[in-house]
Formats: structure tokens, C-alpha cells, sequence
């Protein structure tokens, strides 16, 4: 869809506001110093607009509103958890669910459940979440998305492919008894919301089934995946979201969730499987790490909004606006010249820094560097997901990703058009002037997933 048929509105209408408001740059100056020049260290009453991320930031239906209010909290056997259960079988169609609070609750049990220590998780492009909890059991992960994700520029329909030929090789060299599961990511967040097409996803289960190895999916953005195939793939324009969702996952043995994302809730998330070993092993460890089985660390009510919030995710209608406003975002920029990641994704619309800052080196963090300029410039808060966000391998070098990017992510059903155009602006205004974008150092720097709670200071 071009700009300028964005002709489409939002399919809903609103009900409840929450303010926002501008600051001056002399605030915002002094705010990024106080952060570190980390955007995840902001107050977010300083954001003017926030696209650090779109987990737990969507806008909730008044459907899910009143389900909040029929939250039953009773300590076990609540019928909320016999609603998200109920919804994950008809929906997804995985007949068992463990609810945790979010989806790394969820990776770290599956981890603890499949993998054993010395065996290997290949998966389309690392997660830092995902990959943490598989290393923290013992194993390595291995990279199989298609070279072509490593790219920003090159424009695939399904960037987020697994590359068949990377995973056989893998099998070859260390033996498919030693692949503890493969884990694909629908869709890939870190490559740019890329999707997975039904015809990889299959070629995939072909594999799995040939050398006798789980198939997991990271199906945290599932639905957005759907209206990318429904969109590109040959055979589906006329196949529902809804059902070419349940089709996606009818190739897998189970999948990790985070709630925010997909099932349109600010807090929530769950493994569901067909195996009843893994279910019994969760429903062990869950109670270790989470809570009851019925529960795992949730409240009834969010429960009873995931449930809906689910449904409500996998609608055409909703999911055409939603993919669409993240495009009339990208197309803003792209035609005034801004490098962005190629094609544009699903969730965010994601800068190419190095492109953008090519004075900067990589190891002077040019993705932070510009996320910490930008809120400076406009109040619009951004992520980085380059070098920082990689961290640093065994040797404790800096893993230098092929892709330094900053992520502009937009939240589901909270921000209008004329918003997107705003933020168009300021990235436009300060590509005009990233001469005087300067490189940053840590001053802090955490041991693990390290993005979160760094510090840095600006290079004299
Ligand atoms: C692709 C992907 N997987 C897993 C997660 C982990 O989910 P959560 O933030 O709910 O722990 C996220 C977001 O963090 C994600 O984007
Ligand atoms: N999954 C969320 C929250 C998050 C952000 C960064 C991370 O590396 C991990 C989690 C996101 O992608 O925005």
C-alpha cells in the first residue's frame, strides 16, 4: 500500500485517551544524559511518542476490558485459565497450554525441558531473550535464516526464511540426535518483522519429520506472520487470517508465546504443545518458576484479556490497519531517502544505522548513537538493535552484527497516522543533520543482555 492510498482508517474507534505531551530539548538533553544515553533508561512521561516497543504497549478492546472484570482469581482451577485454554485450541489448535508471565518465562522452561547440555538450537536469526535462556541450559545456538536477512537492502518476500541447506548441514556435522529442537521465529523480529513463508514452514516440518527433531516456533508475532502470506504467498489471498494462522502452526509440536505481541495484552504469555511428556515436565517446572499451572505468574484477569485479545489479534480487518500503518510509516521515509530495512516489516519500521552514520564505526555504537538522537530531536523513543544488542561472544569481543539498526516499533491500535507522520519528520530533520551525530563508550556495562541497563557516554 503507497502513502497515498492509505485510505483505509482504523478499524476502531476510540474510547479512552491517555495524554501525552511535549518537552523542551533542554529537558530531553538533560534526560538521555540522566539515561545513559540509553533509551530503555528513559521516563517514559518524557516520550512523546514511544516506539521503543510494541510488548505490552497495545490499546486493550473494551471486550477485553469487561473479560479483566471477569477475571476468577481463585489460587488453582480458575475457570479463566479453561477460556485462554479453550481459545488456544481453537485458535492456534495445540490442545495443551502452560500460561507463564511472558514469553522468556516460557523460553526458559521449553529450554530447560529439551535441551541437554552440549546439544544445538538452530533458529531463524538469534533472539537475545530466546538465545540467553537456550545457552543458559547448555546449549549453542546456530544462525539458518537465509543470508539474504542479513541484508538490509535485499528485498525477498520472506526474508525470514530458514535456510534448508544451513539446517542440513547442521544435522550433518553434529547429528540430528544432538539438534535439541529448531526453533522458528514467526516472524523475525531482529531481522525487521520479516515473515516465514507456509512453504518454508513446511519444507521445514519435512526435515524435522526426516531426522526425528522437534519443531518449535517463536510464535510471538504469529498473526502478522499470517497477513504476510495471506498478502505474498500464491494460493492464500482468499484464505483468512484467522485460518492461515492455524495452518502455520499445525506444522509445529508447540510454540513459546509472548502475550504482548499478538495476543494484544500488556502482560502475559504461555507454551502450548501437543506432547503430553512436555506438558507434564512444564506443568514441573512451572510451578518452580511461575505459578500454579492454571496460572504460571498471571492474574485471572490477564488471563481472561489474552483469550480474547488472541481472537481479536488474528482479524483481517485489524491486521491489514496494523501492517499497514507500520508501512505508510516506512514509505514516509523511504521516499524522502531515509535508509530503512528492506521490504518494510510487520511491527517496526527499522533504521539502517550504519547506512545513516557511516562516520560512526560499529564499535562506537552508531545505532545507540542515533536512537539517543532522535530523542533528543523529537521526544520519539526508539530502540537500538545492532552491536550493543548482540553483546559480546565467548572471548568477550563485541559480536559486530551484520545489521545495526535502530527500531522505530509501533505499538497495536495506540497511535494515529498523523502520528507516524510526526515521527517521519523528526527522523527525516535529523538525517539532514546526522553529520553531527557523535559515537558513544560504555560507561556500564552489564554481563548478560546488556542492552537493557548499559550506560554510555558520548566520544569527545
Ligand atoms: C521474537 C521474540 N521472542 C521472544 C520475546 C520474549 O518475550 P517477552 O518480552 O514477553 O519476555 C520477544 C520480546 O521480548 C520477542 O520479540
Ligand atoms: N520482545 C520485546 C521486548 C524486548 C526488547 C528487547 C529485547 O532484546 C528483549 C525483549 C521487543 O522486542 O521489543
Amino acid at each position: 500500500m503507497a502513502t497515498t492510498e492509505r485510505t483505509l482508517a482504523e478499524p476502531y474507534r476510540i474510547k479512552t485517551v491517555e495524554p501525552i505531551t511535549m518537552t523542551t530539548r533542554e529537558e530531553r538533553e538533560k534526560a538521555i544524559r540522566e539515561a545513559g544515553y540509553n533509551t530503555f533508561l528513559l521516563p517514559s512521561k518524557l516520550c512523546y511518542i514511544d516506539l521503543l516497543t510494541d510488548s505490552g504497549t497495545s490499546a486493550m478492546s473494551d471486550n477485553q476490558w469487561a473479560h479483566m472484570m471477569m477475571g476468577d482469581e481463585a489460587y488453582a482451577g480458575a475457570k479463566s485459565f479453561d477460556l485462554l485454554k479453550e481459545a488456544v485450541e481453537e485458535v492456534y489448535g495445540f490442545p495443551y497450554v502452560v500460561p507463564t508471565h511472558q514469553g522468556r518465562g516460557a523460553e526458559h522452561l521449553i529450554s530447560q525441558i529439551l535441551i541437554r547440555p552440549g546439544t544445538h538450537v538452530p533458529g531463524n536469526m538469534y533472539f537475545t531473550t530466546t538465545r540467553f535462556h537456550q545457552e543458559q541450559a547448555g546449549a549453542t545456538f546456530h544462525d539458518v535464516i537465509i543470508d539474504e536477512a542479513h541484508d538490509p537492502q535485499f528485498e525477498h518476500p520472506f526474508k525470514g526464511n530458514v535456510d534448508l541447506a544451513k539446517f542440513q548441514k547442521l544435522i550433518d556435522d553434529v547429528g540430528a540426535e544432538n539438534i535439541a529442537y529448531i526453533n522458528v521465529a514467526l516472524t523475525v523480529n531482529l531481522a525487521g518483522g520479516q515473515p516465514v513463508s507456509m512453504e518454508n514452514i513446511r519444507a521445514v516440518r519435512k526435515m524435522c519429520d526426516d531426522n526425528g527433531i522437534i519443531m518449535w516456533s517463536d510464535a510471538t508475532r504469529l498473526a502478522e506472520n499470517a497477513f504476510f502470506i495471506q498478502e505474498r504467498e500464491e494460493g492464500y489471498a482468499d484464505t483468512s487470517c484467522a485460518e492461515i494462522v492455524k495452518e502455520q502452526l499445525s506444522y509445529f509440536d508447540g510454540l513459546t508465546m509472548s502475550g504482548k505481541k499478538d495476543c494484544l495484552v500488556n502482560i502475559g504469555g504461555f507454551l502450548a504443545m501437543r506432547d503430553e511428556d512436555i506438558l507434564v515436565k512444564a506443568r514441573e517446572l512451572v510451578v518452580v518458576y511461575e505459578g500454579m499451572p492454571s496460572y504460571g505468574g498471571l492474574a485471572g484477569r490477564d488471563l481472561e484479556a489474552m483469550a480474547v485479545g488472541l481472537r481479536e489479534a488474528t482479524d483481517d480487518a485489524y491486521l491489514a490497519h496494523r501492517v499497514g500503518q507500520v508501512r505508510f510509516l516506512g514509505e514516509l521515509l523511504r521516499e524522502a531517502g531515509v535508509p530503512i530495512v528492506e521490504p518494510i516489516g510487520g511491527h517496526a519500521v527499522f533504521l539502517d544505522a550504519a547506512e545513516f552514520l557511516p562516520h560512526i564505526p560499529q564499535d562506537q555504537y552508531p545505532a545507540q548513537a542515533l536512537a539517543a538522537e532522535l530523542f533528543v530531536e523529537s521526544g520519539v523513543r526508539s530502540m537500538e538493535r545492532g552491536n550493543v544488542s548482540a553483546g559480546r561472544d565467548a572471548d568477550g569481543n563485541n559480536r559486530n552484527p551484520a545489521l545495526e539498526l535502530v527500531r522505530l516499533t509501533i505499538p497495536r491500535r495506540v497511535y494515529t497516522d498523523r502520528h507516524m507522520e510526526i515521527v517521519a519528520r523528526a527522523v527525516i530533520d535529523l538525517c539532514a543533520k546526522r553529520d553531527q551525530i557523535t559515537g558513544l563508550k560504555f560507561v556500564y556495562e552489564p554481563p548478560s543482555l546488556r542492552f537493557f541497563t548499559s550506560r554510555f557516554e558520548p566520544i569527545a
